[in-house]
């Protein structure tokens, strides 16, 4: 056994290994106490990780707010929430929030604790640990899973993903919803004759030219080959159709750097039907896209 390990019942040696112990821990260990009055203060706080944060243990040790007042706005009141949960029912906290240090800069925090009676109030025993890098790296696989890495646009999940939660708020508020489905036209050709790596640049411009024309609110997405869609919240057909139609124009006169007017697309659309389900939405616009390729291509069809 290494010389510097705490040996049970051994005194005051015990204690200051403890003390040497907790002061290396790369985290915070802590105490946190709440009066039925509702004041809060940390009766004990220890680890690496108090410094990394730049809080005061002594300040804190009156009074909680120290810490809670760099909570990010946000997350404050989640906190609160877990916090008042934890009292009543007696149950672990199991949250993280973002600590925003001086300068502006924030650092993501896992919070686990363990509540119980204590006098006139509850007092929590639990660690905090900073788990910024690992928010971060967690960020960028959901980012990588939800784009489309030629164009840089939501790929067909994410899109899905975003008419679902716009289905739910049409059918709980009774607001407009328009979804646009756009295909390129004869890009086959385009490819056949300018090769695959100017299709994919095609593709590429294509997106940013949707963007520019479309709201910031509206999503643009790559379902996938030649073929796009666009979710528009808020958007009745009356505003849909001039908008696909300006994206059509936008489209065609653009200079993707071959033959001018060879890229054009066709636009079907639809609006949202309360209660009905999403795919019947998605099939209405396929239809449409059907139309308009159907009736010469080039052209909008609701
Ligand atoms: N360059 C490139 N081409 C792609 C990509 N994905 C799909 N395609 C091509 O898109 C073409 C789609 O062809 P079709 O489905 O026949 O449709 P189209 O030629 O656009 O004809 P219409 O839609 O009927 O106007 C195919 O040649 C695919 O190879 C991609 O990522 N990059």
């Amino acid at each position: 056994m290494p010389e510097n390990n705490i040996v049970p019942g051994g005194g005051l040696d015990e204690s200051a290994h403890l003390h040497d112990f907790t002061e290396r821990l790369p985290g915070v260990i802590f105490q946190f106490y709440r009066g039925h009055n509702g004041h809060m203060h940390f009766p004990y706080l220890a680890g690496s990780g108090t410094s990394l944060l730049g809080v005061d243990r002594r300040q804190l040790a009156h009074d909680a707010r120290y810490l809670l007042d760099r909570l990010d706005e946000e997350d404050f009141p989640r906190l609160m929430a877990a916090i008042e949960r934890s009292a009543r029912y007696r149950l672990p906290i199991a949250t993280k929030f973002r600590f925003r240090l001086p300068g502006g800069r924030c650092r993501w925090v896992a919070l686990r604790a363990q509540p119980e009676d204590a006098d006139s109030g509850v007092l929590w025993h639990g660690l905090m640990i900073d788990i910024t890098e690992q928010m971060a790296e967690e960020a960028r696989l959901r980012k990588l899973s939800d784009t489309d890495p030629l164009t840089g646009l939501p790929n067909r999940r994410k899109l899905i993903n975003r008419l679902n939660e716009e289905v739910s708020l049409c059918n709980r508020h009774g607001t407009p919803l328009s979804f646009m489905l756009l295909d390129l036209d004869h890009f086959k050709q385009i490819n056949d004759t300018w090769g695959h790596l100017q299709g994919d640049q095609v593709l590429t411009e294509l997106g940013t030219l949707c963007r520019q024309v479309l709201r910031e609110e509206d999503t643009v997405g790559r379902l996938g080959g030649e073929e796009f869609a666009v979710v528009l919240p808020l958007t009745p057909m009356v505003r849909c159709r001039p908008l696909a139609e300006r994206l059509r124009q936008r489209i065609e006169a653009h200079d993707f750097g071959i033959e001018p007017g060879q890229i054009t697309v066709s636009i079907g659309l639809a609006e949202y039907r309360l209660g009905e389900p999403r795919d019947t939405l998605i099939e209405r616009a396929d239809r449409s896209l059907y139309a308009a390729k159907h009736q010469g291509r080039n052209r909008v069809v609701a």
